[in-house]
């Protein structure tokens, strides 16, 4: 996949208002791979929203999305597992890991489906991120910022054309932001992907090729 086209696209929920001053709603846009975009907001602008219907989780939206050529309308499910296996990988706001698993157990889940990544990879990813002594602590047990670098190296542990990220960094500092968006950077670069950040405010410091306002 090398486009996500957004034609004329409305969620249902904003469809009566007038007040729709959008760069991405009711607008055409392509995302093209190898490409950096932030997605900026306020709260309850649809940044979430803007995510799921990418991955197919909801379909409330007149307007079209393309993958390439191909409308999303008409993919099947068989489709969209293809999609989120191999295609675009997504870092929930939040966060969806399994509390009662251990924070490797989370990632070592999704690695499995596609053996992507090697126990090596995935540990040193652990000690860059400054979580090594939680590799086997329950997500229970962990604060929601340590949380978010779990699902983080979960997100890179697949091939992808695209990953977006939905508020990746709202609980970090800005030292593990940084070096949170040197490890998507590098893993995206080597696999020629492109990456689309969304954000309320606090965003990743990253060399950004386009700016949406949602
Ligand atoms: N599953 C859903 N079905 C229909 N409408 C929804 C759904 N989830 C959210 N909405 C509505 O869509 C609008 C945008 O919500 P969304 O969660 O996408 O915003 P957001 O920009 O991610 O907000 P926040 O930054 O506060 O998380 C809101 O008016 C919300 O009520």
């Amino acid at each position: 996949m090398k486009e996500i086209i957004f034609n004329s696209v409305i969620p249902d929920v904003f469809s009566h208002s007038n007040t729709l001053n959008s760069d991405v709603w009711n607008s055409d846009v392509a995302f093209n791979k190898e490409q950096l975009y932030l997605i900026e907001a306020d709260s309850g602008k649809g940044k979430s929203t803007f995510c799921s219907y990418i991955l197919g989780y909801r379909r409330d939206y007149s307007g079209n999305i393309k993958f390439d050529n191909k409308s999303v309308r008409e993919m099947k499910i068989s489709e969209w597992i293809d999609i989120r296996k191999l295609h675009i990988s997504y870092l929930f706001q939040e966060l969806r890991l399994f509390p009662e698993l251990t924070a490797f157990e989370n990632v070592e889940i999704k690695n499995k489906l596609t053996n992507f990544k090697n126990k090596q990879q995935i540990l040193e990813w652990f000690e860059i991120l400054g979580i090594g002594d939680k590799v086997n602590s329950k997500i229970c047990h962990m604060s929601f910022g340590q949380q978010q670098r779990v699902a983080m190296i979960r997100a890179l542990v697949q091939p992808f054309d695209f990953i977006l990220v939905d508020e990746p960094i709202s609980h970090l500092d800005d030292n593990n932001s940084k070096i949170m968006g040197d490890i998507m950077m590098t893993e995206a670069k080597a696999q020629g992907a492109g990456v689309i950040v969304t954000s309320i405010g606090k965003h990743m410091n990253l060399n950004y090729n386009k700016v949406f306002k949602l």
